[in-house]
């Protein structure tokens, strides 16, 4: 990985140049159509490269939402594609390098020999897929995540893995406790509950890296007091807490606030609908971002 700038260093950069707000493009069928565009893949490709093209330079990150584009098929697979290297080199240089980084949402999680595959995909380097980052999910174990892990390290890439998510039904998975709860497992991280322990492995990845490591998590921004309920320890997870839930989902400034205590300067806020439902004007997606943005550094740096 020589002379590669490691994700989580170029994520920390992008979060001070702009702000730590992810822009997240979710091209759902009701804002196809209140953008005057028809639900295709014209629509879709329309859709997807005006955002970039009217927030590229301007936020930290772009998200696009993997299923937005797989349910148009292969030809929204081809969009996606093409959204990534759009956004590979949007707007002004940024200082990791051109453009705005991606963080593909595609949540895959498998079994080792399978995963390897996905990280394929998602995360080798001349792979039309691979954007700068990969949320996952580590509910076949986070050990089956390695394939991952490991490609990710060597192309400076980055991961998310899902921890404490957004939605109210991940409560009955990740708050529940595991087996070895109380006692060291034998990497050494004591068990407890699940949100817990998948961001104490996460921990031990990100051990040392400065100014933050590069497998993150996702940590909801509407999950209350779920991370001291949890037991969960942000501060020690040394990475980057990517934090959906903003806008549509109904959380703001003061949710952004409370949740994430002393870890918050690690919080990427995401918003894709409260974001997206300004346009189609151009100039009224750059305000729409703007103010997020605004909202979420004073929420989380001030
Ligand atoms: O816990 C999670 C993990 C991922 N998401 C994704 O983020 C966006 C949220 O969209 P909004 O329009 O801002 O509600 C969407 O792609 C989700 O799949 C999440 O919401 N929660």
């Amino acid at each position: 990985m020589s002379g590669v700038v490691p994700f989580g260093a170029r994520l920390a950069a992008a979060m001070d140049e702009h702000g730590p707000l992810c822009v997240g493009i979710d091209p759902h069928a009701s804002l196809l159509q209140a953008w005057g565009l028809r639900d295709d893949v014209d629509g879709l490709r329309e859709f997807s490269l005006r955002v970039v093209d009217a927030l590229g330079g301007r936020v930290a990150a772009f998200k696009p939402q993997a299923a937005f584009f797989e349910r148009h098929g292969s030809r929204g697979l081809a969009v996606l594609e093409e959204v990534i290297a759009a956004a590979r080199t949007a707007g002004p240089a940024g200082p990791g390098g051109a453009g705005t980084l991606t963080i593909v949402d595609a949540k895959r999680g498998d079994i080792g020999s399978t995963m390897g595959a996905y990280a394929d995909a998602f995360l080798a380097d001349g792979s039309p897929l691979a954007g700068d980052a990969l949320t996952v999910s580590p509910y076949l174990g986070f050990g089956s995540l390695a394939p991952a892990v490991e490609l990710a390290a060597a192309t400076g890439r980055g991961l998310f893995v899902l921890c404490l998510t957004s939605n109210k039904e991940g409560f009955e998975v990740q708050h529940a406790r595991t087996e070895v709860s109380g006692q060291a497992g034998p990497d050494g991280v004591p068990g407890g509950t699940v949100a817990a322990l998948m961001a104490a492995r996460a921990a031990v990845l990100n051990a040392g890296a400065e100014p933050m490591g590069s497998v993150g998590l996702v940590v909801g921004a509407t999950i209350g007091d779920a991370v001291a309920a949890t037991g969960t320890d942000l501060v020690a997870v040394n990475g980057p807490l990517l934090a959906p839930g903003v806008g549509a989902q109904g959380a703001g400034e003061r949710e952004l606030a409370t949740t994430f205590g002393d870890a918050r300067r690690n919080v990427l806020a995401s918003s894709s609908r409260g974001v997206l439902a300004a346009g189609p004007d151009p100039d009224a997606l750059v305000r729409a971002a703007r103010t997020a943005a605004q909202e979420a550094k004073t929420a989380l740096r001030s």
